[in-house]
């Protein structure tokens, strides 16, 4: 059982209001515990407590839920009978879809059990009579048979979800629970469903508090992961950031440049600490933030990490690093390296500063691969990821330059290794349609457009023809491949909108969809805009974190590090890829990535002593304190 499913940790206010709606009474509680109980008449209860105050019971009977925004940890319940309503906020929206699924699941079964006698249709009387003493005890947790008997009553009921709840709702049966769809469809909110046991084992790791550094090679679900593990941590604590901008709305999050409001951190430390500290807006948001959690930690500049570092421990007045804050860091350091201006500055990875030592608790390695299942490519992968190239795996990917890989009229995407060149193909392959062009702008919160053009991955402006190859910037539907990276065509406009065929041949309307990108006092920025962009040609740095379904590139003008090996492990087969002058020079791995890695994997097999999935806290087994020990060491080194 998930401590979510009976016990909630969040913000709470509680509301009693007249029938007219004056408020009678109000509690507001910044850490509350809310959980599902049962007396001894077996009628449910939610239970709302903090530190100083009494707990209040309310009667879980003729309930309202609005959950329209579980997904940033709020929602509300408004108990009818009681009068009252509980705002819950700041919840892990995953322990929060779980919490509320509880109280659905029980509320549901329990209300079938009314109907065929049971204490709780008892009178006043009746209880009263009964003799029995008043005792609470938790509700049971939710077994797969309360699950199947739930879903039952659902199907006979042909329930929908309107949210908020509709009039018509509220008129139907008051003694419902949350509505049910968002409940039982897979969410990417459920706690643990479909993590593997590696990533299954770093979720716990980050729940325990620990900074916690994971990596694997590409397509090892790292940043799958990090959006569960961004969904268990309270939302408005917690900050979800990536070096780029692509990769931050990957999952969901800013860049970590907006976060930590220090410019590109040039200038002196003390100049920076003394701007993060007079910007109030900025200092308020480190003060705040408990949970930093930064995607595609290789593109970060060592130099500006160690500043953060020291700016954070100024701005909290707390000596620990980054000033206390949890640190959750995730990438490939054989990806794209930092971009910096070589110029003035040296390249300079995270792992090469003196702090990450001392910042760092514990680290993982994802080994599973998921965007590609094919074993030959995998193995080439791993083999270019490290510099290695072999005759056999030039002449592998040699070979892909000439195969056919478009069907019913999709191109590939051409990876290139300069945005101009993107940019000037996209341009003018688009010029070269015949047809009527439209123009769809972007509807942007107020004065907030150049920040979404930096943080997301939607176009302020697109012109499409009929023609246009298009890629999906948004999930539209998992189970129809309709998933962000997906490349189809533009082959009409319906009312005005884009139609797009897709290469599995599924055909779908684009309607505005919504970026979010959290600003600095913590509002949302919003833009509105179809969820498509040109996609004949993106650039390698634009393309890092990005699945693509077919996919071309040409390596002769590489000129990073680990930038033919982001290019290529983007395809998700051999079959889908073209290489159009492999040369076994455009691949090499930094030395210095390759050195820190020997080193980390001498570390991991340390930890490795301890198995999977065990809870890092547990110090009443053997295993527990040899990691406890083990942990301790590490720490010291
Ligand atoms: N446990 C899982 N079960 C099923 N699919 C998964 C799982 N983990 C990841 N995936 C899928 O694998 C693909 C790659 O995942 P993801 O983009 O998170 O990898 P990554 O390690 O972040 O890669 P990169 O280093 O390129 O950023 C995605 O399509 C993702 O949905
Ligand atoms: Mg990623």
């Amino acid at each position: 059982m998930e401590s979510g499913d009976t016990f909630l940790a969040c913000a709470a206010t509680v509301e009693w209001m007249t029938p007219q709606g004056s408020i009678i009474r109000k509690i507001t509680l910044k850490s509350a515990s809310l959980r599902i109980i049962r007396n001894e008449f077996r009628e449910m209860f939610m239970e709302v407590s903090g530190d100083k105050n009494a707990a209040t019971r309310l009667p879980l009977k003729g309930i309202n839920v609005f959950k329209k925004f579980m997904a940033e940890g709020k929602a509300s319940i408004k108990f009818q009978e009681s009068g009252c309503t509980v705002f819950i906020s700041n919840a892990p929206p995953t322990n929060l879809v779980s919490f509320l699924r509880t109280i659905f699941v029980k509320m549901t079964g329990d209300r079938e059990k009314t109907l065929n006698t049971t204490p709780s249709k008892q009178t006043v009387r009746a209880k009263l009579l009964s003799g029995r003493s008043q005792a609470f005890e938790e509700i049971s947790p939710v077994t797969v048979a309360d699950l199947c008997n739930a879903k039952s009553k659902i199907s006979k009921a042909t329930i929908t979800t309107p949210s908020p709840p509709s009039k018509k709702r509220k008129n139907e049966d008051v003694c419902r629970g949350p509505a049910p769809k968002k409940l039982y469809s897979p969410s990417p909110l459920t706690t643990g469903s479909n993590l593997n046991p590696e990533q299954q084992r770093v979720l716990e790791a980050c729940l325990s508090g620990k900074n916690i550094f994971f990596t694997g090679s590409a397509g090892t679900g790292k940043s799958y992961l990090l959006k569960r593990i961004v969904a268990a941590l309270p939302p408005d604590v917690t900050m979800p950031t990536a070096s780029t901008g692509v990769a931050a709305c990957h999952i969901g999050g800013t860049t970590l440049h907006a976060f930590a409001g220090i410019g590109d951190g040039s200038g002196s430390l003390e100049t920076l600490c003394d701007k993060a500290l007079k910007l109030p807006l900025v200092a308020q948001k480190w003060r705040k933030c408990k949970h930093l959690i930064i995607d595609e930690i290789s593109m970060v500049d060592g130099t500006y990490f160690e500043k953060l570092e020291a700016v954070a421990r100024y701005v909290r007045k707390n000596d620990k690093p980054f000033g206390g804050i949890q640190l959750i860091l995730c990438g490939d350091f054989l990806q794209l390296p930092p971009v910096v201006d070589k110029s003035k500055t040296a390249k300079r990875f995270c792992f090469q500063t003196t702090c990450w030592e001392k910042c760092i608790d514990l680290c993982f390695e994802l080994k599973e691969v998921h965007r590609q299942t094919d074993k030959e490519f995998i193995t080439i992968l791993n083999s270019i990821r490290i510099g290695r190239v072999t005759n056999e795996i030039s002449q592998r990917l040699v070979k892909t330059a000439t195969q056919k890989i478009e069907s019913d009229g999709i191109l590939a995407t051409r990876l290139c290794s300069h945005t101009n060149d993107s940019k000037m193909i996209n341009n003018s392959k688009l010029r070269d349609l015949d047809g009527e062009e439209k123009i769809y702008s972007a509807q942007d919160s107020d004065n907030a457009s150049s920040l979404l053009d930096m943080q997301t991955i939607a176009p302020a402006k697109l012109v499409l023809k009929i023609g246009a190859q298009v890629m999906l910037l948004k999930n539209i539907n998992v189970n129809s491949g309709l998933v962000n990276g997906a490349r189809g065509v533009v082959v009409r406009f319906d009312e005005g909108l884009p139609v797009v065929r897709f290469k599995n041949k599924k055909e779908y309307t684009a309607r505005t969809e919504r970026w979010y990108v959290k600003n600095s006092n913590g509002s949302l920025y919003c833009r509105k805009q179809v969820p498509l962009n040109l996609a004949w040609a993106f650039s390698i740095h634009k393309s890092q974190g990005l699945t693509l379904d077919c996919v071309e590139m040409s390596l002769s003008k590489i000129f990073e590090a680990g930038q033919a090996y982001v290019a290529l492990s983007r395809a998700q087969s051999l079959d889908t890829l073209r290489v159009l002058d492999f040369d076994s020079r455009h691949v090499w791995a930094d030395t210095n990535v390759l050195e820190f890695y020997q080193k980390f994997r001498r570390r991991l097999q340390q930890m490795e002593l301890i198995p999977l999935g065990r809870p890092l806290s547990d110090k009443t087994n053997k295993k527990g304190k040899l990691r406890e020990i083990l942990e301790k060491q590490l720490r010291r080194k």
